[in-house]
């Protein structure tokens, strides 16, 4: 049995803590506010995040990051994307030189457009580094619903490792030395499903939804191998399976922010509305900045681009989408 720390407190690390306590670990859930923490211990709850979970009492929550850190197999980084560097950089003096490191959270860093791995292998220069990711919403995940994802990392024994200690009955977790496509495919697919609520909210239907995943998966296929991903990775559990997942579900943060915007409201008043993190509108910018620099298009993409950050109306960005140009639906094609 591992001791094993998870950094963030929100939906996803409060429901991995439940997941790696029930598999026998010893298990810290630190969060960066001592009131989150206290509630927690006070309630064996995390009410706001995850409603009418019981927490187990075997949970040891802490607020101080120096004791949380401390003498780790594992540390799982649950922050959202925007936090990973910061909380990276808190704890580098902390940790061993070659910790082992898990992320499971989702998002492309603006500016160095590096995946959450790469920003912790930048800050934490030795670290070992893995990522989590597939169809998996806390929510489910927490009551014990099957779940498949898949644990990535360019280490065989990091990769094998994560699975041995995620894996249950109800989890079932397949390894890939393809990191950089496990990645990519798990941060774009939350900038396709900003669209497919926008969708929604619009009032359009099944057809629509289909038309985006499908059209949505062949964007993040295009850049994700042009930067050097497998292709097979995009079909796989991070990929389409994600996407399917993010862009149908009643628990999908990015899909309801997109819903919220078809009906109306800005990209802010989305996610204040929304609550928790919505990670598509902070890698939005940064997918579209990933095409530029491979030479790929992604117009579903771009459009995503201008509604959040243009002012673009969402009934033209939907009309500029189906005007594009006539063209063949395969990328290589002859007769
Ligand atoms: N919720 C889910 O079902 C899943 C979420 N993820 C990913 O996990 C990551 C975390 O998402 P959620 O748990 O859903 O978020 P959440 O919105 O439920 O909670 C976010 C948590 O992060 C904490 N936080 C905010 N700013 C912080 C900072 N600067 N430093 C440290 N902590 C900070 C907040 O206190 C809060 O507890 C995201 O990247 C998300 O895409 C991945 C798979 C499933
Ligand atoms: O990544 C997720 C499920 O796999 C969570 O998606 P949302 O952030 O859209 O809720």
């Amino acid at each position: 049995m591992a001791r094993i720390c998870i950094l963030g407190a929100g939906s996803w690390g409060t429901a991995l803590a439940v997941l790696l306590v029930g598999n026998g670990h010893t298990v810290t859930l630190w969060s960066h506010r001592e009131e989150e923490v206290l509630a927690m211990q006070r309630t064996s709850a995390n009410e706001s995040k995850l409603p009418g979970v019981v927490l187990p009492r075997e949970i040891r929550y802490s607020s101080q990051l120096k004791e949380a850190v401390k003498n780790q197999d594992l540390l799982v980084f649950a922050v959202p994307s925007k936090a990973t560097r910061e909380t990276a950089k808190k704890i580098k003096d902390l940790i061993p030189e070659d910790q082992k490191i898990v992320s499971v959270s989702k998002g492309i860093e603006e500016g160095t457009l590096y995946s959450q791995t790469q920003i912790l292998e930048d800050v934490l220069k030795g670290a070992l580094t893995a990522a989590l990711s597939g169809p998996s919403h806390a929510e489910e995940v927490v009551r014990r619903i099957p779940t498949l994802v898949v644990a990535a990392s360019k280490s065989h024994d990091l990769a094998l490792l994560t699975q041995e200690l995620f894996m249950n009955a109800n989890f079932r977790v397949y390894i890939s030395p393809d990191l950089l496509g496990v990645e990519i495919g798990g941060s774009l697919k939350n900038v396709i499903a900003l669209a497919a609520g926008m969708s929604d909210g619009l009032g359009y239907g099944d057809n629509t939804k289909a038309a985006l995943i499908t059209r949505g998966i062949k964007e993040i296929t295009r850049l994700a191998v042009a930067m050097g991903a497998k292709e097979d990775t995009l079909a796989g559990l991070s990929g389409i399976g994600d996407l399917i997942v993010t862009c149908q579900s009643m628990h999908s943060r990015n899909r309801m922010a997109g819903y919220y915007i078809g009906q109306g409201d800005s990209a802010q008043e989305a996610m204040d509305k929304v609550k928790m993190v919505v990670e598509g509108v902070y890698s939005a910018r940064a997918a579209r900045a990933l095409g530029q620099r491979y030479g790929v298009d992604l117009p579903i993409i771009e459009q995503v681009n201008r509604v959040l950050f243009e002012q673009m109306d969402v009934r033209k960005a939907v009309l500029e989408l189906m005007g594009r140009e006539k063209k063949a639906e395969l990328d290589h094609c002859s007769w």
